[in-house]
């Protein structure tokens, strides 16, 4: 299933959720919404399961055969912000309940229940009541819930809220082999580290605008353009004389013996080095890449920097 989002926009009374948004998801990837609370993940979503209209934009879903006008039930999971399963039964009579109503064949759901539940070790407590389990295996019963008709896309928000790391790791695979199997995941999650080794491509959004989007290396583009190098030396005499060395932006001092350096886009790195190392010897230099979760806070903290003097202005 691909997935081709066109300017999309949604406007609530007093706010703009979803601003002027464009993604593409293919069918074999996994596709991660990222965002601070507020940023306009949910509001995508539901404009794409059919929950709410777009304001402006389009959405249009293709699979091997061609467009398809809408999405239909069973070809599409999804795992919705508000979980909603009967707390006073049990996790059997909510997943037979689920299987039944998407027409799964009765031994193929009960299969498939089974291997679900052992895989989230689960199955001893599959005769509790669902307000007997803890919020993370609620959690694994939703998802179970979202999984169990076995569809080509697969919309999940949040879907690792609640877990603790061995169950992240647990639905971090299962998404991994969803992807294995062709199918197209779309998900919101606020755990960069799973994130970055999870998505294929991202899009980070606040204020319900594209701050940057694409592949890892593209979203560092967008948003480390800058290079960065750490390097091991005297960190107070580099900070004495490389400040006023024309291809450098920047030195910080991180502690005695080590100093990140924003090197300047446009200078050659081979001919910077030894005069760098004339006026203070290096012991070593290495290309700095920030991880997901430091461009995340960085540009986060940016982004309302800006929001607010701007709102300053026009108070
Ligand atoms: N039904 C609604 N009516 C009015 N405003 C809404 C409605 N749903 C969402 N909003 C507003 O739209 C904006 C985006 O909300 P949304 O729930 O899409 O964000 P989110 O990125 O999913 O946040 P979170 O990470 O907290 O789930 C917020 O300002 C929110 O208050």
């Amino acid at each position: 299933m691909n997935i081709q989002i066109t300017n999309l926009t949604k406007r609530y009374k007093t706010v703009t959720a979803v601003d002027n948004i464009s993604l593409t998801v293919n069918s074999g990837e996994i596709y991660a919404l990222l965002g601070p609370n507020g940023a306009g993940k949910s509001s995508l979503v539901r404009m794409l399961v059919g929950l709410t209209q777009a304001d402006e934009g389009s959405i249009e879903i293709s699979n091997s055969n061609g467009p398809r006008p809408q999405l239909s039930p069973e070809d599409f999971a999804y795992l919705p912000e508000d979980r909603g399963l009967y707390q006073d039964r049990t996790i059997l009579d909510n997943l037979g309940f689920i299987a039944e109503l998407r027409g799964l064949d009765k031994s193929l759901a009960q299969q498939r229940i089974e291997q679900w539940l052992e895989y989230f070790d689960l199955s001893e407590r599959k005769k509790e009541p669902m307000r007997q389990l803890s919020k993370g295996n609620q959690q694994k019963v939703q998802l179970i819930a979202t999984l169990l008709h076995d569809p080509d896309l697969v919309i999940l928000d949040e879907p690792f809220s609640g877990l603790d790391p061995v169950n992240q790791e647990h639905v971090m695979n299962v998404l991994t082999e969803l992807k294995q199997r062709g199918k197209t995941v779309l998900l919101s999650a606020h755990q960069m580290a799973l994130v970055e080794r999870l998505a294929d491509k991202m899009l980070l959004m606040s204020h319900g605008r594209a701050l940057a989007q694409g592949t890892l290396a593209e979203i560092r583009a967008t948003l480390q353009p800058q290079r960065v190098y750490r390097i091991e030396c005297n960190a107070q005499m580099a900070q004495a004389h490389w400040h006023q060395h024309d291809g450098i932006v920047d030195v910080t001092e991180i502690d005695n013996d080590v100093v990140h350096v924003i090197v300047d886009p446009y200078v050659d790195v081979e001919q910077l080095w030894p005069q760098l190392n004339q006026q203070v010897p290096m012991r070593s230099f290495s290309p700095l890449q920030l991880g997901l979760h430091e461009m995340y806070l960085n540009t986060i903290e940016q982004n309302n920097n800006k929001s607010k003097d701007i709102q300053h202005e026009l108070a």
